[in-house]
């Protein structure tokens, strides 16, 4: 069954939640007293469809609906999930809690988003405060996966739990902080880094495009993928993080910071912050900007993913949550013989397009490649396989392009074998967005040995499962291209 979110206050974070929320199959309901809201958010949803669901390498369930309410009892009524993301005042979250809990399910969970403000103030006079809780996000909502979720005893273990579950089911990364204080954790750093910056600019010892390159050339990287105490033990050297520490705690003693004293904030800072700013990025639009933004979040997590690491493992966990629950954990046997083998249901990734605003060519054979393995692996041919000796080599590839497709289209591929005998594997792949043929692979396999690197017949269990394709596609009509080569001018 579809679940159900409601989004109060759809601005920058709630534009994204909502997103988030969407893409991942939930209905949401908004309500937002901004009559530009439902454009604001049609254009964030337009940034999130074309960058969140191609982080994975499976397709995110179907979109869920996002509808627009004028009263908040309206958008809360039967959602599962309440997401405030007012302006930061409490005054204005106290009034929205208080009208939330009047129409909601007692059985959700009241989620905030507020970067500062402690749950136990967020739940003073309400009138269940155990439902309140913290679930701060980051910018933007529907690419970063981290949620600081901070709860007070008054929210009971279960409701804990269950909002852990929601959020880990949205591919997010519930960090639960049992101990509140304000600004949470993650806001303390940015703080810190926000106040030091400010420094830098007023004394004129930095611009602000020097701050940012100094950030994103150099230990900004390093923090996207080990975060701090990993970074700084693997800087101790061999002798690791108490050396570390013996050589760069005298500093602490140092005029190293001016964290505790803080810029009087006047309009003459402002000024000379917002001036610079527009020097360094005024040319761009924001949407531009976010689009750049996302283009390189997307690039850098899905280089993450391939490692296996940080963000990059936390999108692996989601995506084999995903296969779990699909076509995507079969085998053989729970696909009819005598129709194409659907090898893949993915997503086009913003990193798989080119100069010319689409999916670029060696992308193609990557998705082939992909629906081959997963043809094999259905087959039989997995890791286990694999590891006892035997595989397949790819030993001739003929890809053609019939029509252009864009990042954020839901792509998928059908395989016929048109042989499948002894140590040959011939494939047919054609990969469609919806009913638009966009490209036909053809692929001849042969089965080795891996210890000798040479052709041999397959395990008993790949010949049958291969064989009763073979049988079953041979009867199906012969693919339009198949053979098909590059006529050689004479
Ligand atoms: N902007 C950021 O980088 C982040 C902000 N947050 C937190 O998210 C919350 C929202 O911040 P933003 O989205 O940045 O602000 P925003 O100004 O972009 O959006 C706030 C939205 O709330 C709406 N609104 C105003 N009064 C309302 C009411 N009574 N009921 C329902 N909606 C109402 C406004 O029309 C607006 O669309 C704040 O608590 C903020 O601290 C959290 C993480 C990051
Ligand atoms: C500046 N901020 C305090 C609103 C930032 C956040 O709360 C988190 C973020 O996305 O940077």
């Amino acid at each position: 069954m579809t679940r159900t979110a409601a989004v109060i206050g759809g601005g920058v974070i709630g534009g994204g939640w909502a997103a988030r929320f969407a893409l991942n199959g939930w209905n949401v309901r908004v309500f937002d007293p901004d009559p530009e809201a439902k454009r604001k958010i049609g254009e964030v949803m337009a940034n999130a469809r074309r960058s969140l669901p191609g982080l994975l390498d499976v397709a995110l369930p179907d979109e869920g609906t996002i509808s627009f309410h004028p009263e908040i009892a309206q958008a809360v009524a039967g959602a599962e999930w309440i997401q405030e993301s007012v302006p930061e005042r409490l005054d204005i979250k106290h009034a929205t809690f208080a009208e939330v809990q009047a129409a909601c399910d007692p059985g959700a969970v009241i989620g905030s988003s507020t970067s500062g403000f402690k749950p136990s103030e967020l739940q003073q006079g309400a009138a269940a405060p155990g439902q309140i809780m913290v679930a701060h996000p980051f910018n933007p909502v529907y690419l970063l996966p981290l949620v600081e979720l901070v709860s007070t005893p008054a929210n009971d273990a279960d409701r804990i739990k269950a909002a852990q579950a929601a959020l880990t089911s949205l591919g997010m990364y519930p960090l639960h902080l049992k101990k509140e204080i304000d600004a949470h954790v993650a806001d303390r750093f940015l703080e810190a880094v926000w106040r030091e910056a400010l420094w830098l600019v007023k004394d004129g010892i930095a611009t602000t495009e020097e701050i940012d390159n100094a950030i994103r050339y150099g230990f900004g990287i390093r923090w996207a993928q080990m975060g701090l105490f990993e970074t700084y033990r693997v800087a101790g050297g061999e002798a690791g993080m108490k050396h570390f520490m013996a050589q760069f705690g005298p500093a602490l003693q140092w005029p190293w910071t001016k964290l505790m004293d803080v810029p009087e904030f006047n309009d003459d800072l402002v000024d000379l912050i917002a001036g610079q700013s527009d020097a360094q990025s005024g040319h761009l639009s924001i949407r531009e900007l976010e689009r750049a933004r996302d283009g390189n979040l997307v690039t850098m997590m899905r280089g993450l993913k391939a490692q296996d690491w940080g963000a990059g493992a936390l999108l692996n966990a989601h995506e084999r949550q995903i296969r779990a629950g699909s076509v995507h954990g079969a085998v053989a046997a729970d696909f009819p013989a005598d129709a194409p083998v659907p090898t893949a249901h993915r997503t086009v990734p913003l990193d798989w397009t080119d100069y010319n605003g689409h999916m670029t060519e060696s992308r193609y054979l990557q998705a082939f490649a992909d629906a081959t393995d997963r043809f094999m692996q259905i087959i039989g041919c997995d890791a286990d396989y694999i590891a006892s000796g035997g595989s397949y080599f790819t030993a001739e590839t003929h890809i053609r392009h019939l029509d252009e497709v864009h990042a954020g289209t839901v792509i998928d591929i059908a395989t016929q074998v048109i042989e499948g005998a002894g140590k040959k594997m011939h494939l047919f792949h054609e990969m469609r967005a919806g009913d638009r043929l966009l490209a036909t692979g053809e692929h001849f396999l042969l089965h080795v040995s891996l210890e000798t690197r040479k052709p041999c017949a397959p395990s008993d269990g790949i010949e049958a499962a291969l064989t009763r394709f073979a049988q079953g596609h041979a009867a199906l009509p012969r693919p339009e291209g198949l053979g098909r080569a590059i006529g050689a001018p004479r």
